[in-house]
């Protein structure tokens, strides 16, 4: 059984007539017209659509969902489903790429270098779905939070990340693309986060791992796995290697893929006082530490080049370095976050571009799940191997 839901207001706006002119057409020449066809009409709406839709069909175990949105529409349906007290389900997304950012879609489907038909590439998983491939399990990363527990399909972090999210909200209607994120990145690329961080392994057995970029592998990591703060970038992902189509903060999830059967977390985490020209929480060492940030980050770009870069003798971070990595870049089954009582900055958490606040003397725990705890898993069709 399938229902397709459209996100009418993601990214530019053209989920309507895509839907219309492309999905609809494709899915009627195959006779596989959904059960439910409607847009969202509100935040909040394709949970209730989707939830509404297992409540009246309890005896469907597997339901096949399209959703033409980002990753914030996706998100809201993995929570709404999470929420539900029915019991297992298994969840197949087909997704169609029609919001800002679409990382879980990027990460699927790589945009490749040669030019490629910007409808055929919106169209990918959908003609995977037509092909009856097999969909892939996605990995979900659980929070914590006060009493609320939170899923995320993509990312959740903290520090700068959360920042720019939670600030580039208040522009989105006057930058509707991936632009207001490098504005809202420029307002916070000064701040620091204290905090500490504790590591825990995945489960049911393993070790957290630190990328080693003399070696470019991953290592166990032998030492204490509490990182001190304060931090700069703490990022976490599942499932992904990007957050945008050229953005890959966790290349190793698509270059050293973890092993399905063990859900884990990417972490890239910035920490300034790593640095050896950095040695105050000074404005000028803030400035200093600033701009190799912003440098190091903007090598994530250049499909994920920053993992290796290492501390150079005169301080630089460069990929033949020999110092110690600029980024720390872990593999864990999950981690918890602990702000100091005084920054209400390190309180911000995002989860899959959702902002939520960390409560006074509160902290967060985040952990790698294969399915939500009331018994629901998620898959996503990916690339059609013929
Ligand atoms: N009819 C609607 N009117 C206003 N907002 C809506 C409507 N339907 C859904 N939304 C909200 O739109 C938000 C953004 O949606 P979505 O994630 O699909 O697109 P995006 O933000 O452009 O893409 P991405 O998440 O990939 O960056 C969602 O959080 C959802 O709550």
């Amino acid at each position: 059984m399938s229902i397709a839901l459209y996100n009418p207001v993601s990214g530019d706006g053209s989920a309507t007539q895509f839907f219309s002119d492309h999905v609809l057409p494709l899915l009627d020449k195959h006779n596989k017209s959904p059960a439910l066809f409607a847009p969202t009409e509100h935040p909040g709406h394709a949970a209730e659509l989707v939830a509404s839709f297992l409540s009246a069909h309890p005896d469907s175990e597997r339901v096949t969902v399209i959703v033409g949105s980002g990753d914030g529409t996706v998100h809201e349906i993995v929570n709404g489903v999470a929420s539900l007290s029915s019991g297992k389900r298994d969840i197949e997304l087909v997704l169609v790429p029609l919001g800002t950012a679409n990382a879980l879609y990027a990460s699927l489907f790589p945009p490749s270098s040669s030019p490629q038909d910007p409808t055929s590439y919106r169209l990918l998983a959908l003609h995977s779905f037509l092909a009856s491939s097999s969909p892939r399990l996605l990995a979900l990363a659980e929070t914590s939070l006060a009493s609320t527990t939170i899923y995320s399909a993509v990312v959740t972090s903290t520090a700068l990340h959360a920042s720019i999210l939670h600030d580039s909200e208040a522009l989105r209607k006057d930058m509707p693309g991936i632009e207001r994120f490098k504005v809202a990145a420029h307002q916070n690329i000064t701040r620091w986060y204290n905090a500490s961080v504790v590591l825990r392994p995945p489960k049911p057995d393993g070790s957290v791992q630190v990328y080693d970029p003399a070696t470019k592998s991953l290592i166990p990591y032998g030492k204490d796995a509490k990182l001190q703060g304060p931090f700069a970038y703490f990022l976490s992902t599942v499932n992904v290697d990007r957050l945008e189509p050229l953005f890959r903060i966790t290349p190793l999830f698509s270059s050293i893929p973890p092993p399905p059967s063990t859900p884990s977390l990417d972490i890239a985490i910035l920490r300034p006082l790593r640095d050896p020209a950095v040695s105050s929480a000074a404005q000028d060492d803030r400035e200093i530490f600033a701009q190799k940030a912003g440098r190091v980050l903007g090598e994530a770009y250049n499909n994920g080049a920053h993992v290796n870069l290492r501390y150079a003798e005169d301080r630089q971070p460069v990929t033949d370095g020999d110092g110690e990595a600029v980024v720390e870049y872990f593999r864990c089954g999950g981690f918890e976050w602990i702000p100091d009582e005084s920054d209400d900055r390190a309180h911000l958490l995002c989860a899959d571009g959702a902002i939520f606040n960390i409560p006074p003397s509160g902290r967060t725990t985040c952990s790698a799940v294969a399915s939500t705890r009331n018994g629901v898993r998620f898959s996503v069709y990916s690339q059609h191997l013929t």
